[in-house]
């Protein structure tokens, strides 16, 4: 691709290979999740998120979604137990979604499509930084959480009222005291795996925690995440949708689930 990587017909995941061959490598992600081939593994341990609000930084269009940062610093907002081991530090959270309420997300279930998903990006303290960690085996944990379609959710309006003014490639906001544990369903039961960044680089060192419960989003809603632009200010607008990349190949690896 001589022009960036995106989801389009000319630049989107069928033509990511060319730049980056890890594209088809053994643990690349999403997957289709099949809940009765998950294995129950009952030494999974209960997930533990700690989030501070404060630090809450900015929300980003990059281009190819929109991410809210975190302050990271130090371990105030964090990630442990569940399958990983040591502590992990969220660095951003973000979503991909459909031009339709009939896909958008990136992993599905028994082949359904939800219409978004929610990814918690959250980073090894085991080294030194979130790029260091970014290219290690076991440097990333990245939270899934699907959203499907029901009553508005008003944890979620908060972020949704931030996007009218980072509508274009580039433009960001502040965005203080969020306390992203407010998405999370009261469930966090679990499904996990070793996959990979969804995006380029797609490289393969993320700890897959795709949570079994969805939350809420109404149709009104899904129309605000639509209202955002791939494109600059300067260029012709192209509506952000449709920024999922589909399920890859298992290639043999076991999905374990935290619940019978
Ligand atoms: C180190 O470079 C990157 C590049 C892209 C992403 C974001 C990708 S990864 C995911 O789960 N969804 C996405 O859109 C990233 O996130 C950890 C890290
Ligand atoms: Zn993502």
């Amino acid at each position: 691709m001589s022009h960036g990587w995106g989801y389009g017909a000319h630049n989107g995941p069928e033509k990511w290979e060319e730049d980056y061959p890890v594209a088809n490598g053994p643990r690349q992600s999403p997957i289709n999740i099949v809940p009765k081939e998950a294995q129950y593994d009952s030494s999974l341990k209960p997930l533990k998120l700690r989030y501070d609000p404060s630090n809450a930084n900015g929300i980003l269009n990059n281009g190819h979604s929109f991410q809210v940062d975190f302050v990271d610093d130090e371990d105030s907002s964090t990630l442990t137990g569940g399958p990983i081991s040591g502590t992990y530090r969220l660095k951003q959270f973000h979503f991909h979604w459909g031009a339709g309420d009939d896909r958008g997300s990136e992993h599905t279930v028994n082949g359904i499509k939800f219409p978004c998903e929610l990814h918690l990006v959250h980073w090894n303290t085991s080294y030194p930084s979130f790029g260091e960690a970014a290219s290690q085996p076991d440097g990333l944990a990245v939270v899934g959480v699907f959203l499907k379609i029901g009553a508005a959710n008003p944890r979620l309006q908060k972020v949704l009222d931030a996007l009218e003014a980072i509508k274009s490639k580039g433009k960001q906001t502040t965005f203080p005291n969020f306390d992203a544990k407010t998405l999370l369903p009261a469930s966090l039961d679990y499904w996990t795996y070793d996959g990979s960044l969804t995006t380029p680089p797609l490289l393969e060192s993320v700890t897959w925690i795709v949570l079994k419960e969805p939350i809420s989003v109404s149709p009104a809603q899904m129309a605000m995440f639509r209202s955002l632009l791939f494109t600059g200010e300067e260029e012709t607008p192209c509506c952000m949708a449709d920024n999922y990349r589909p399920p890859q190949p298992l290639k043999g690896r076991q999905v374990r689930a935290s619940f019978k």
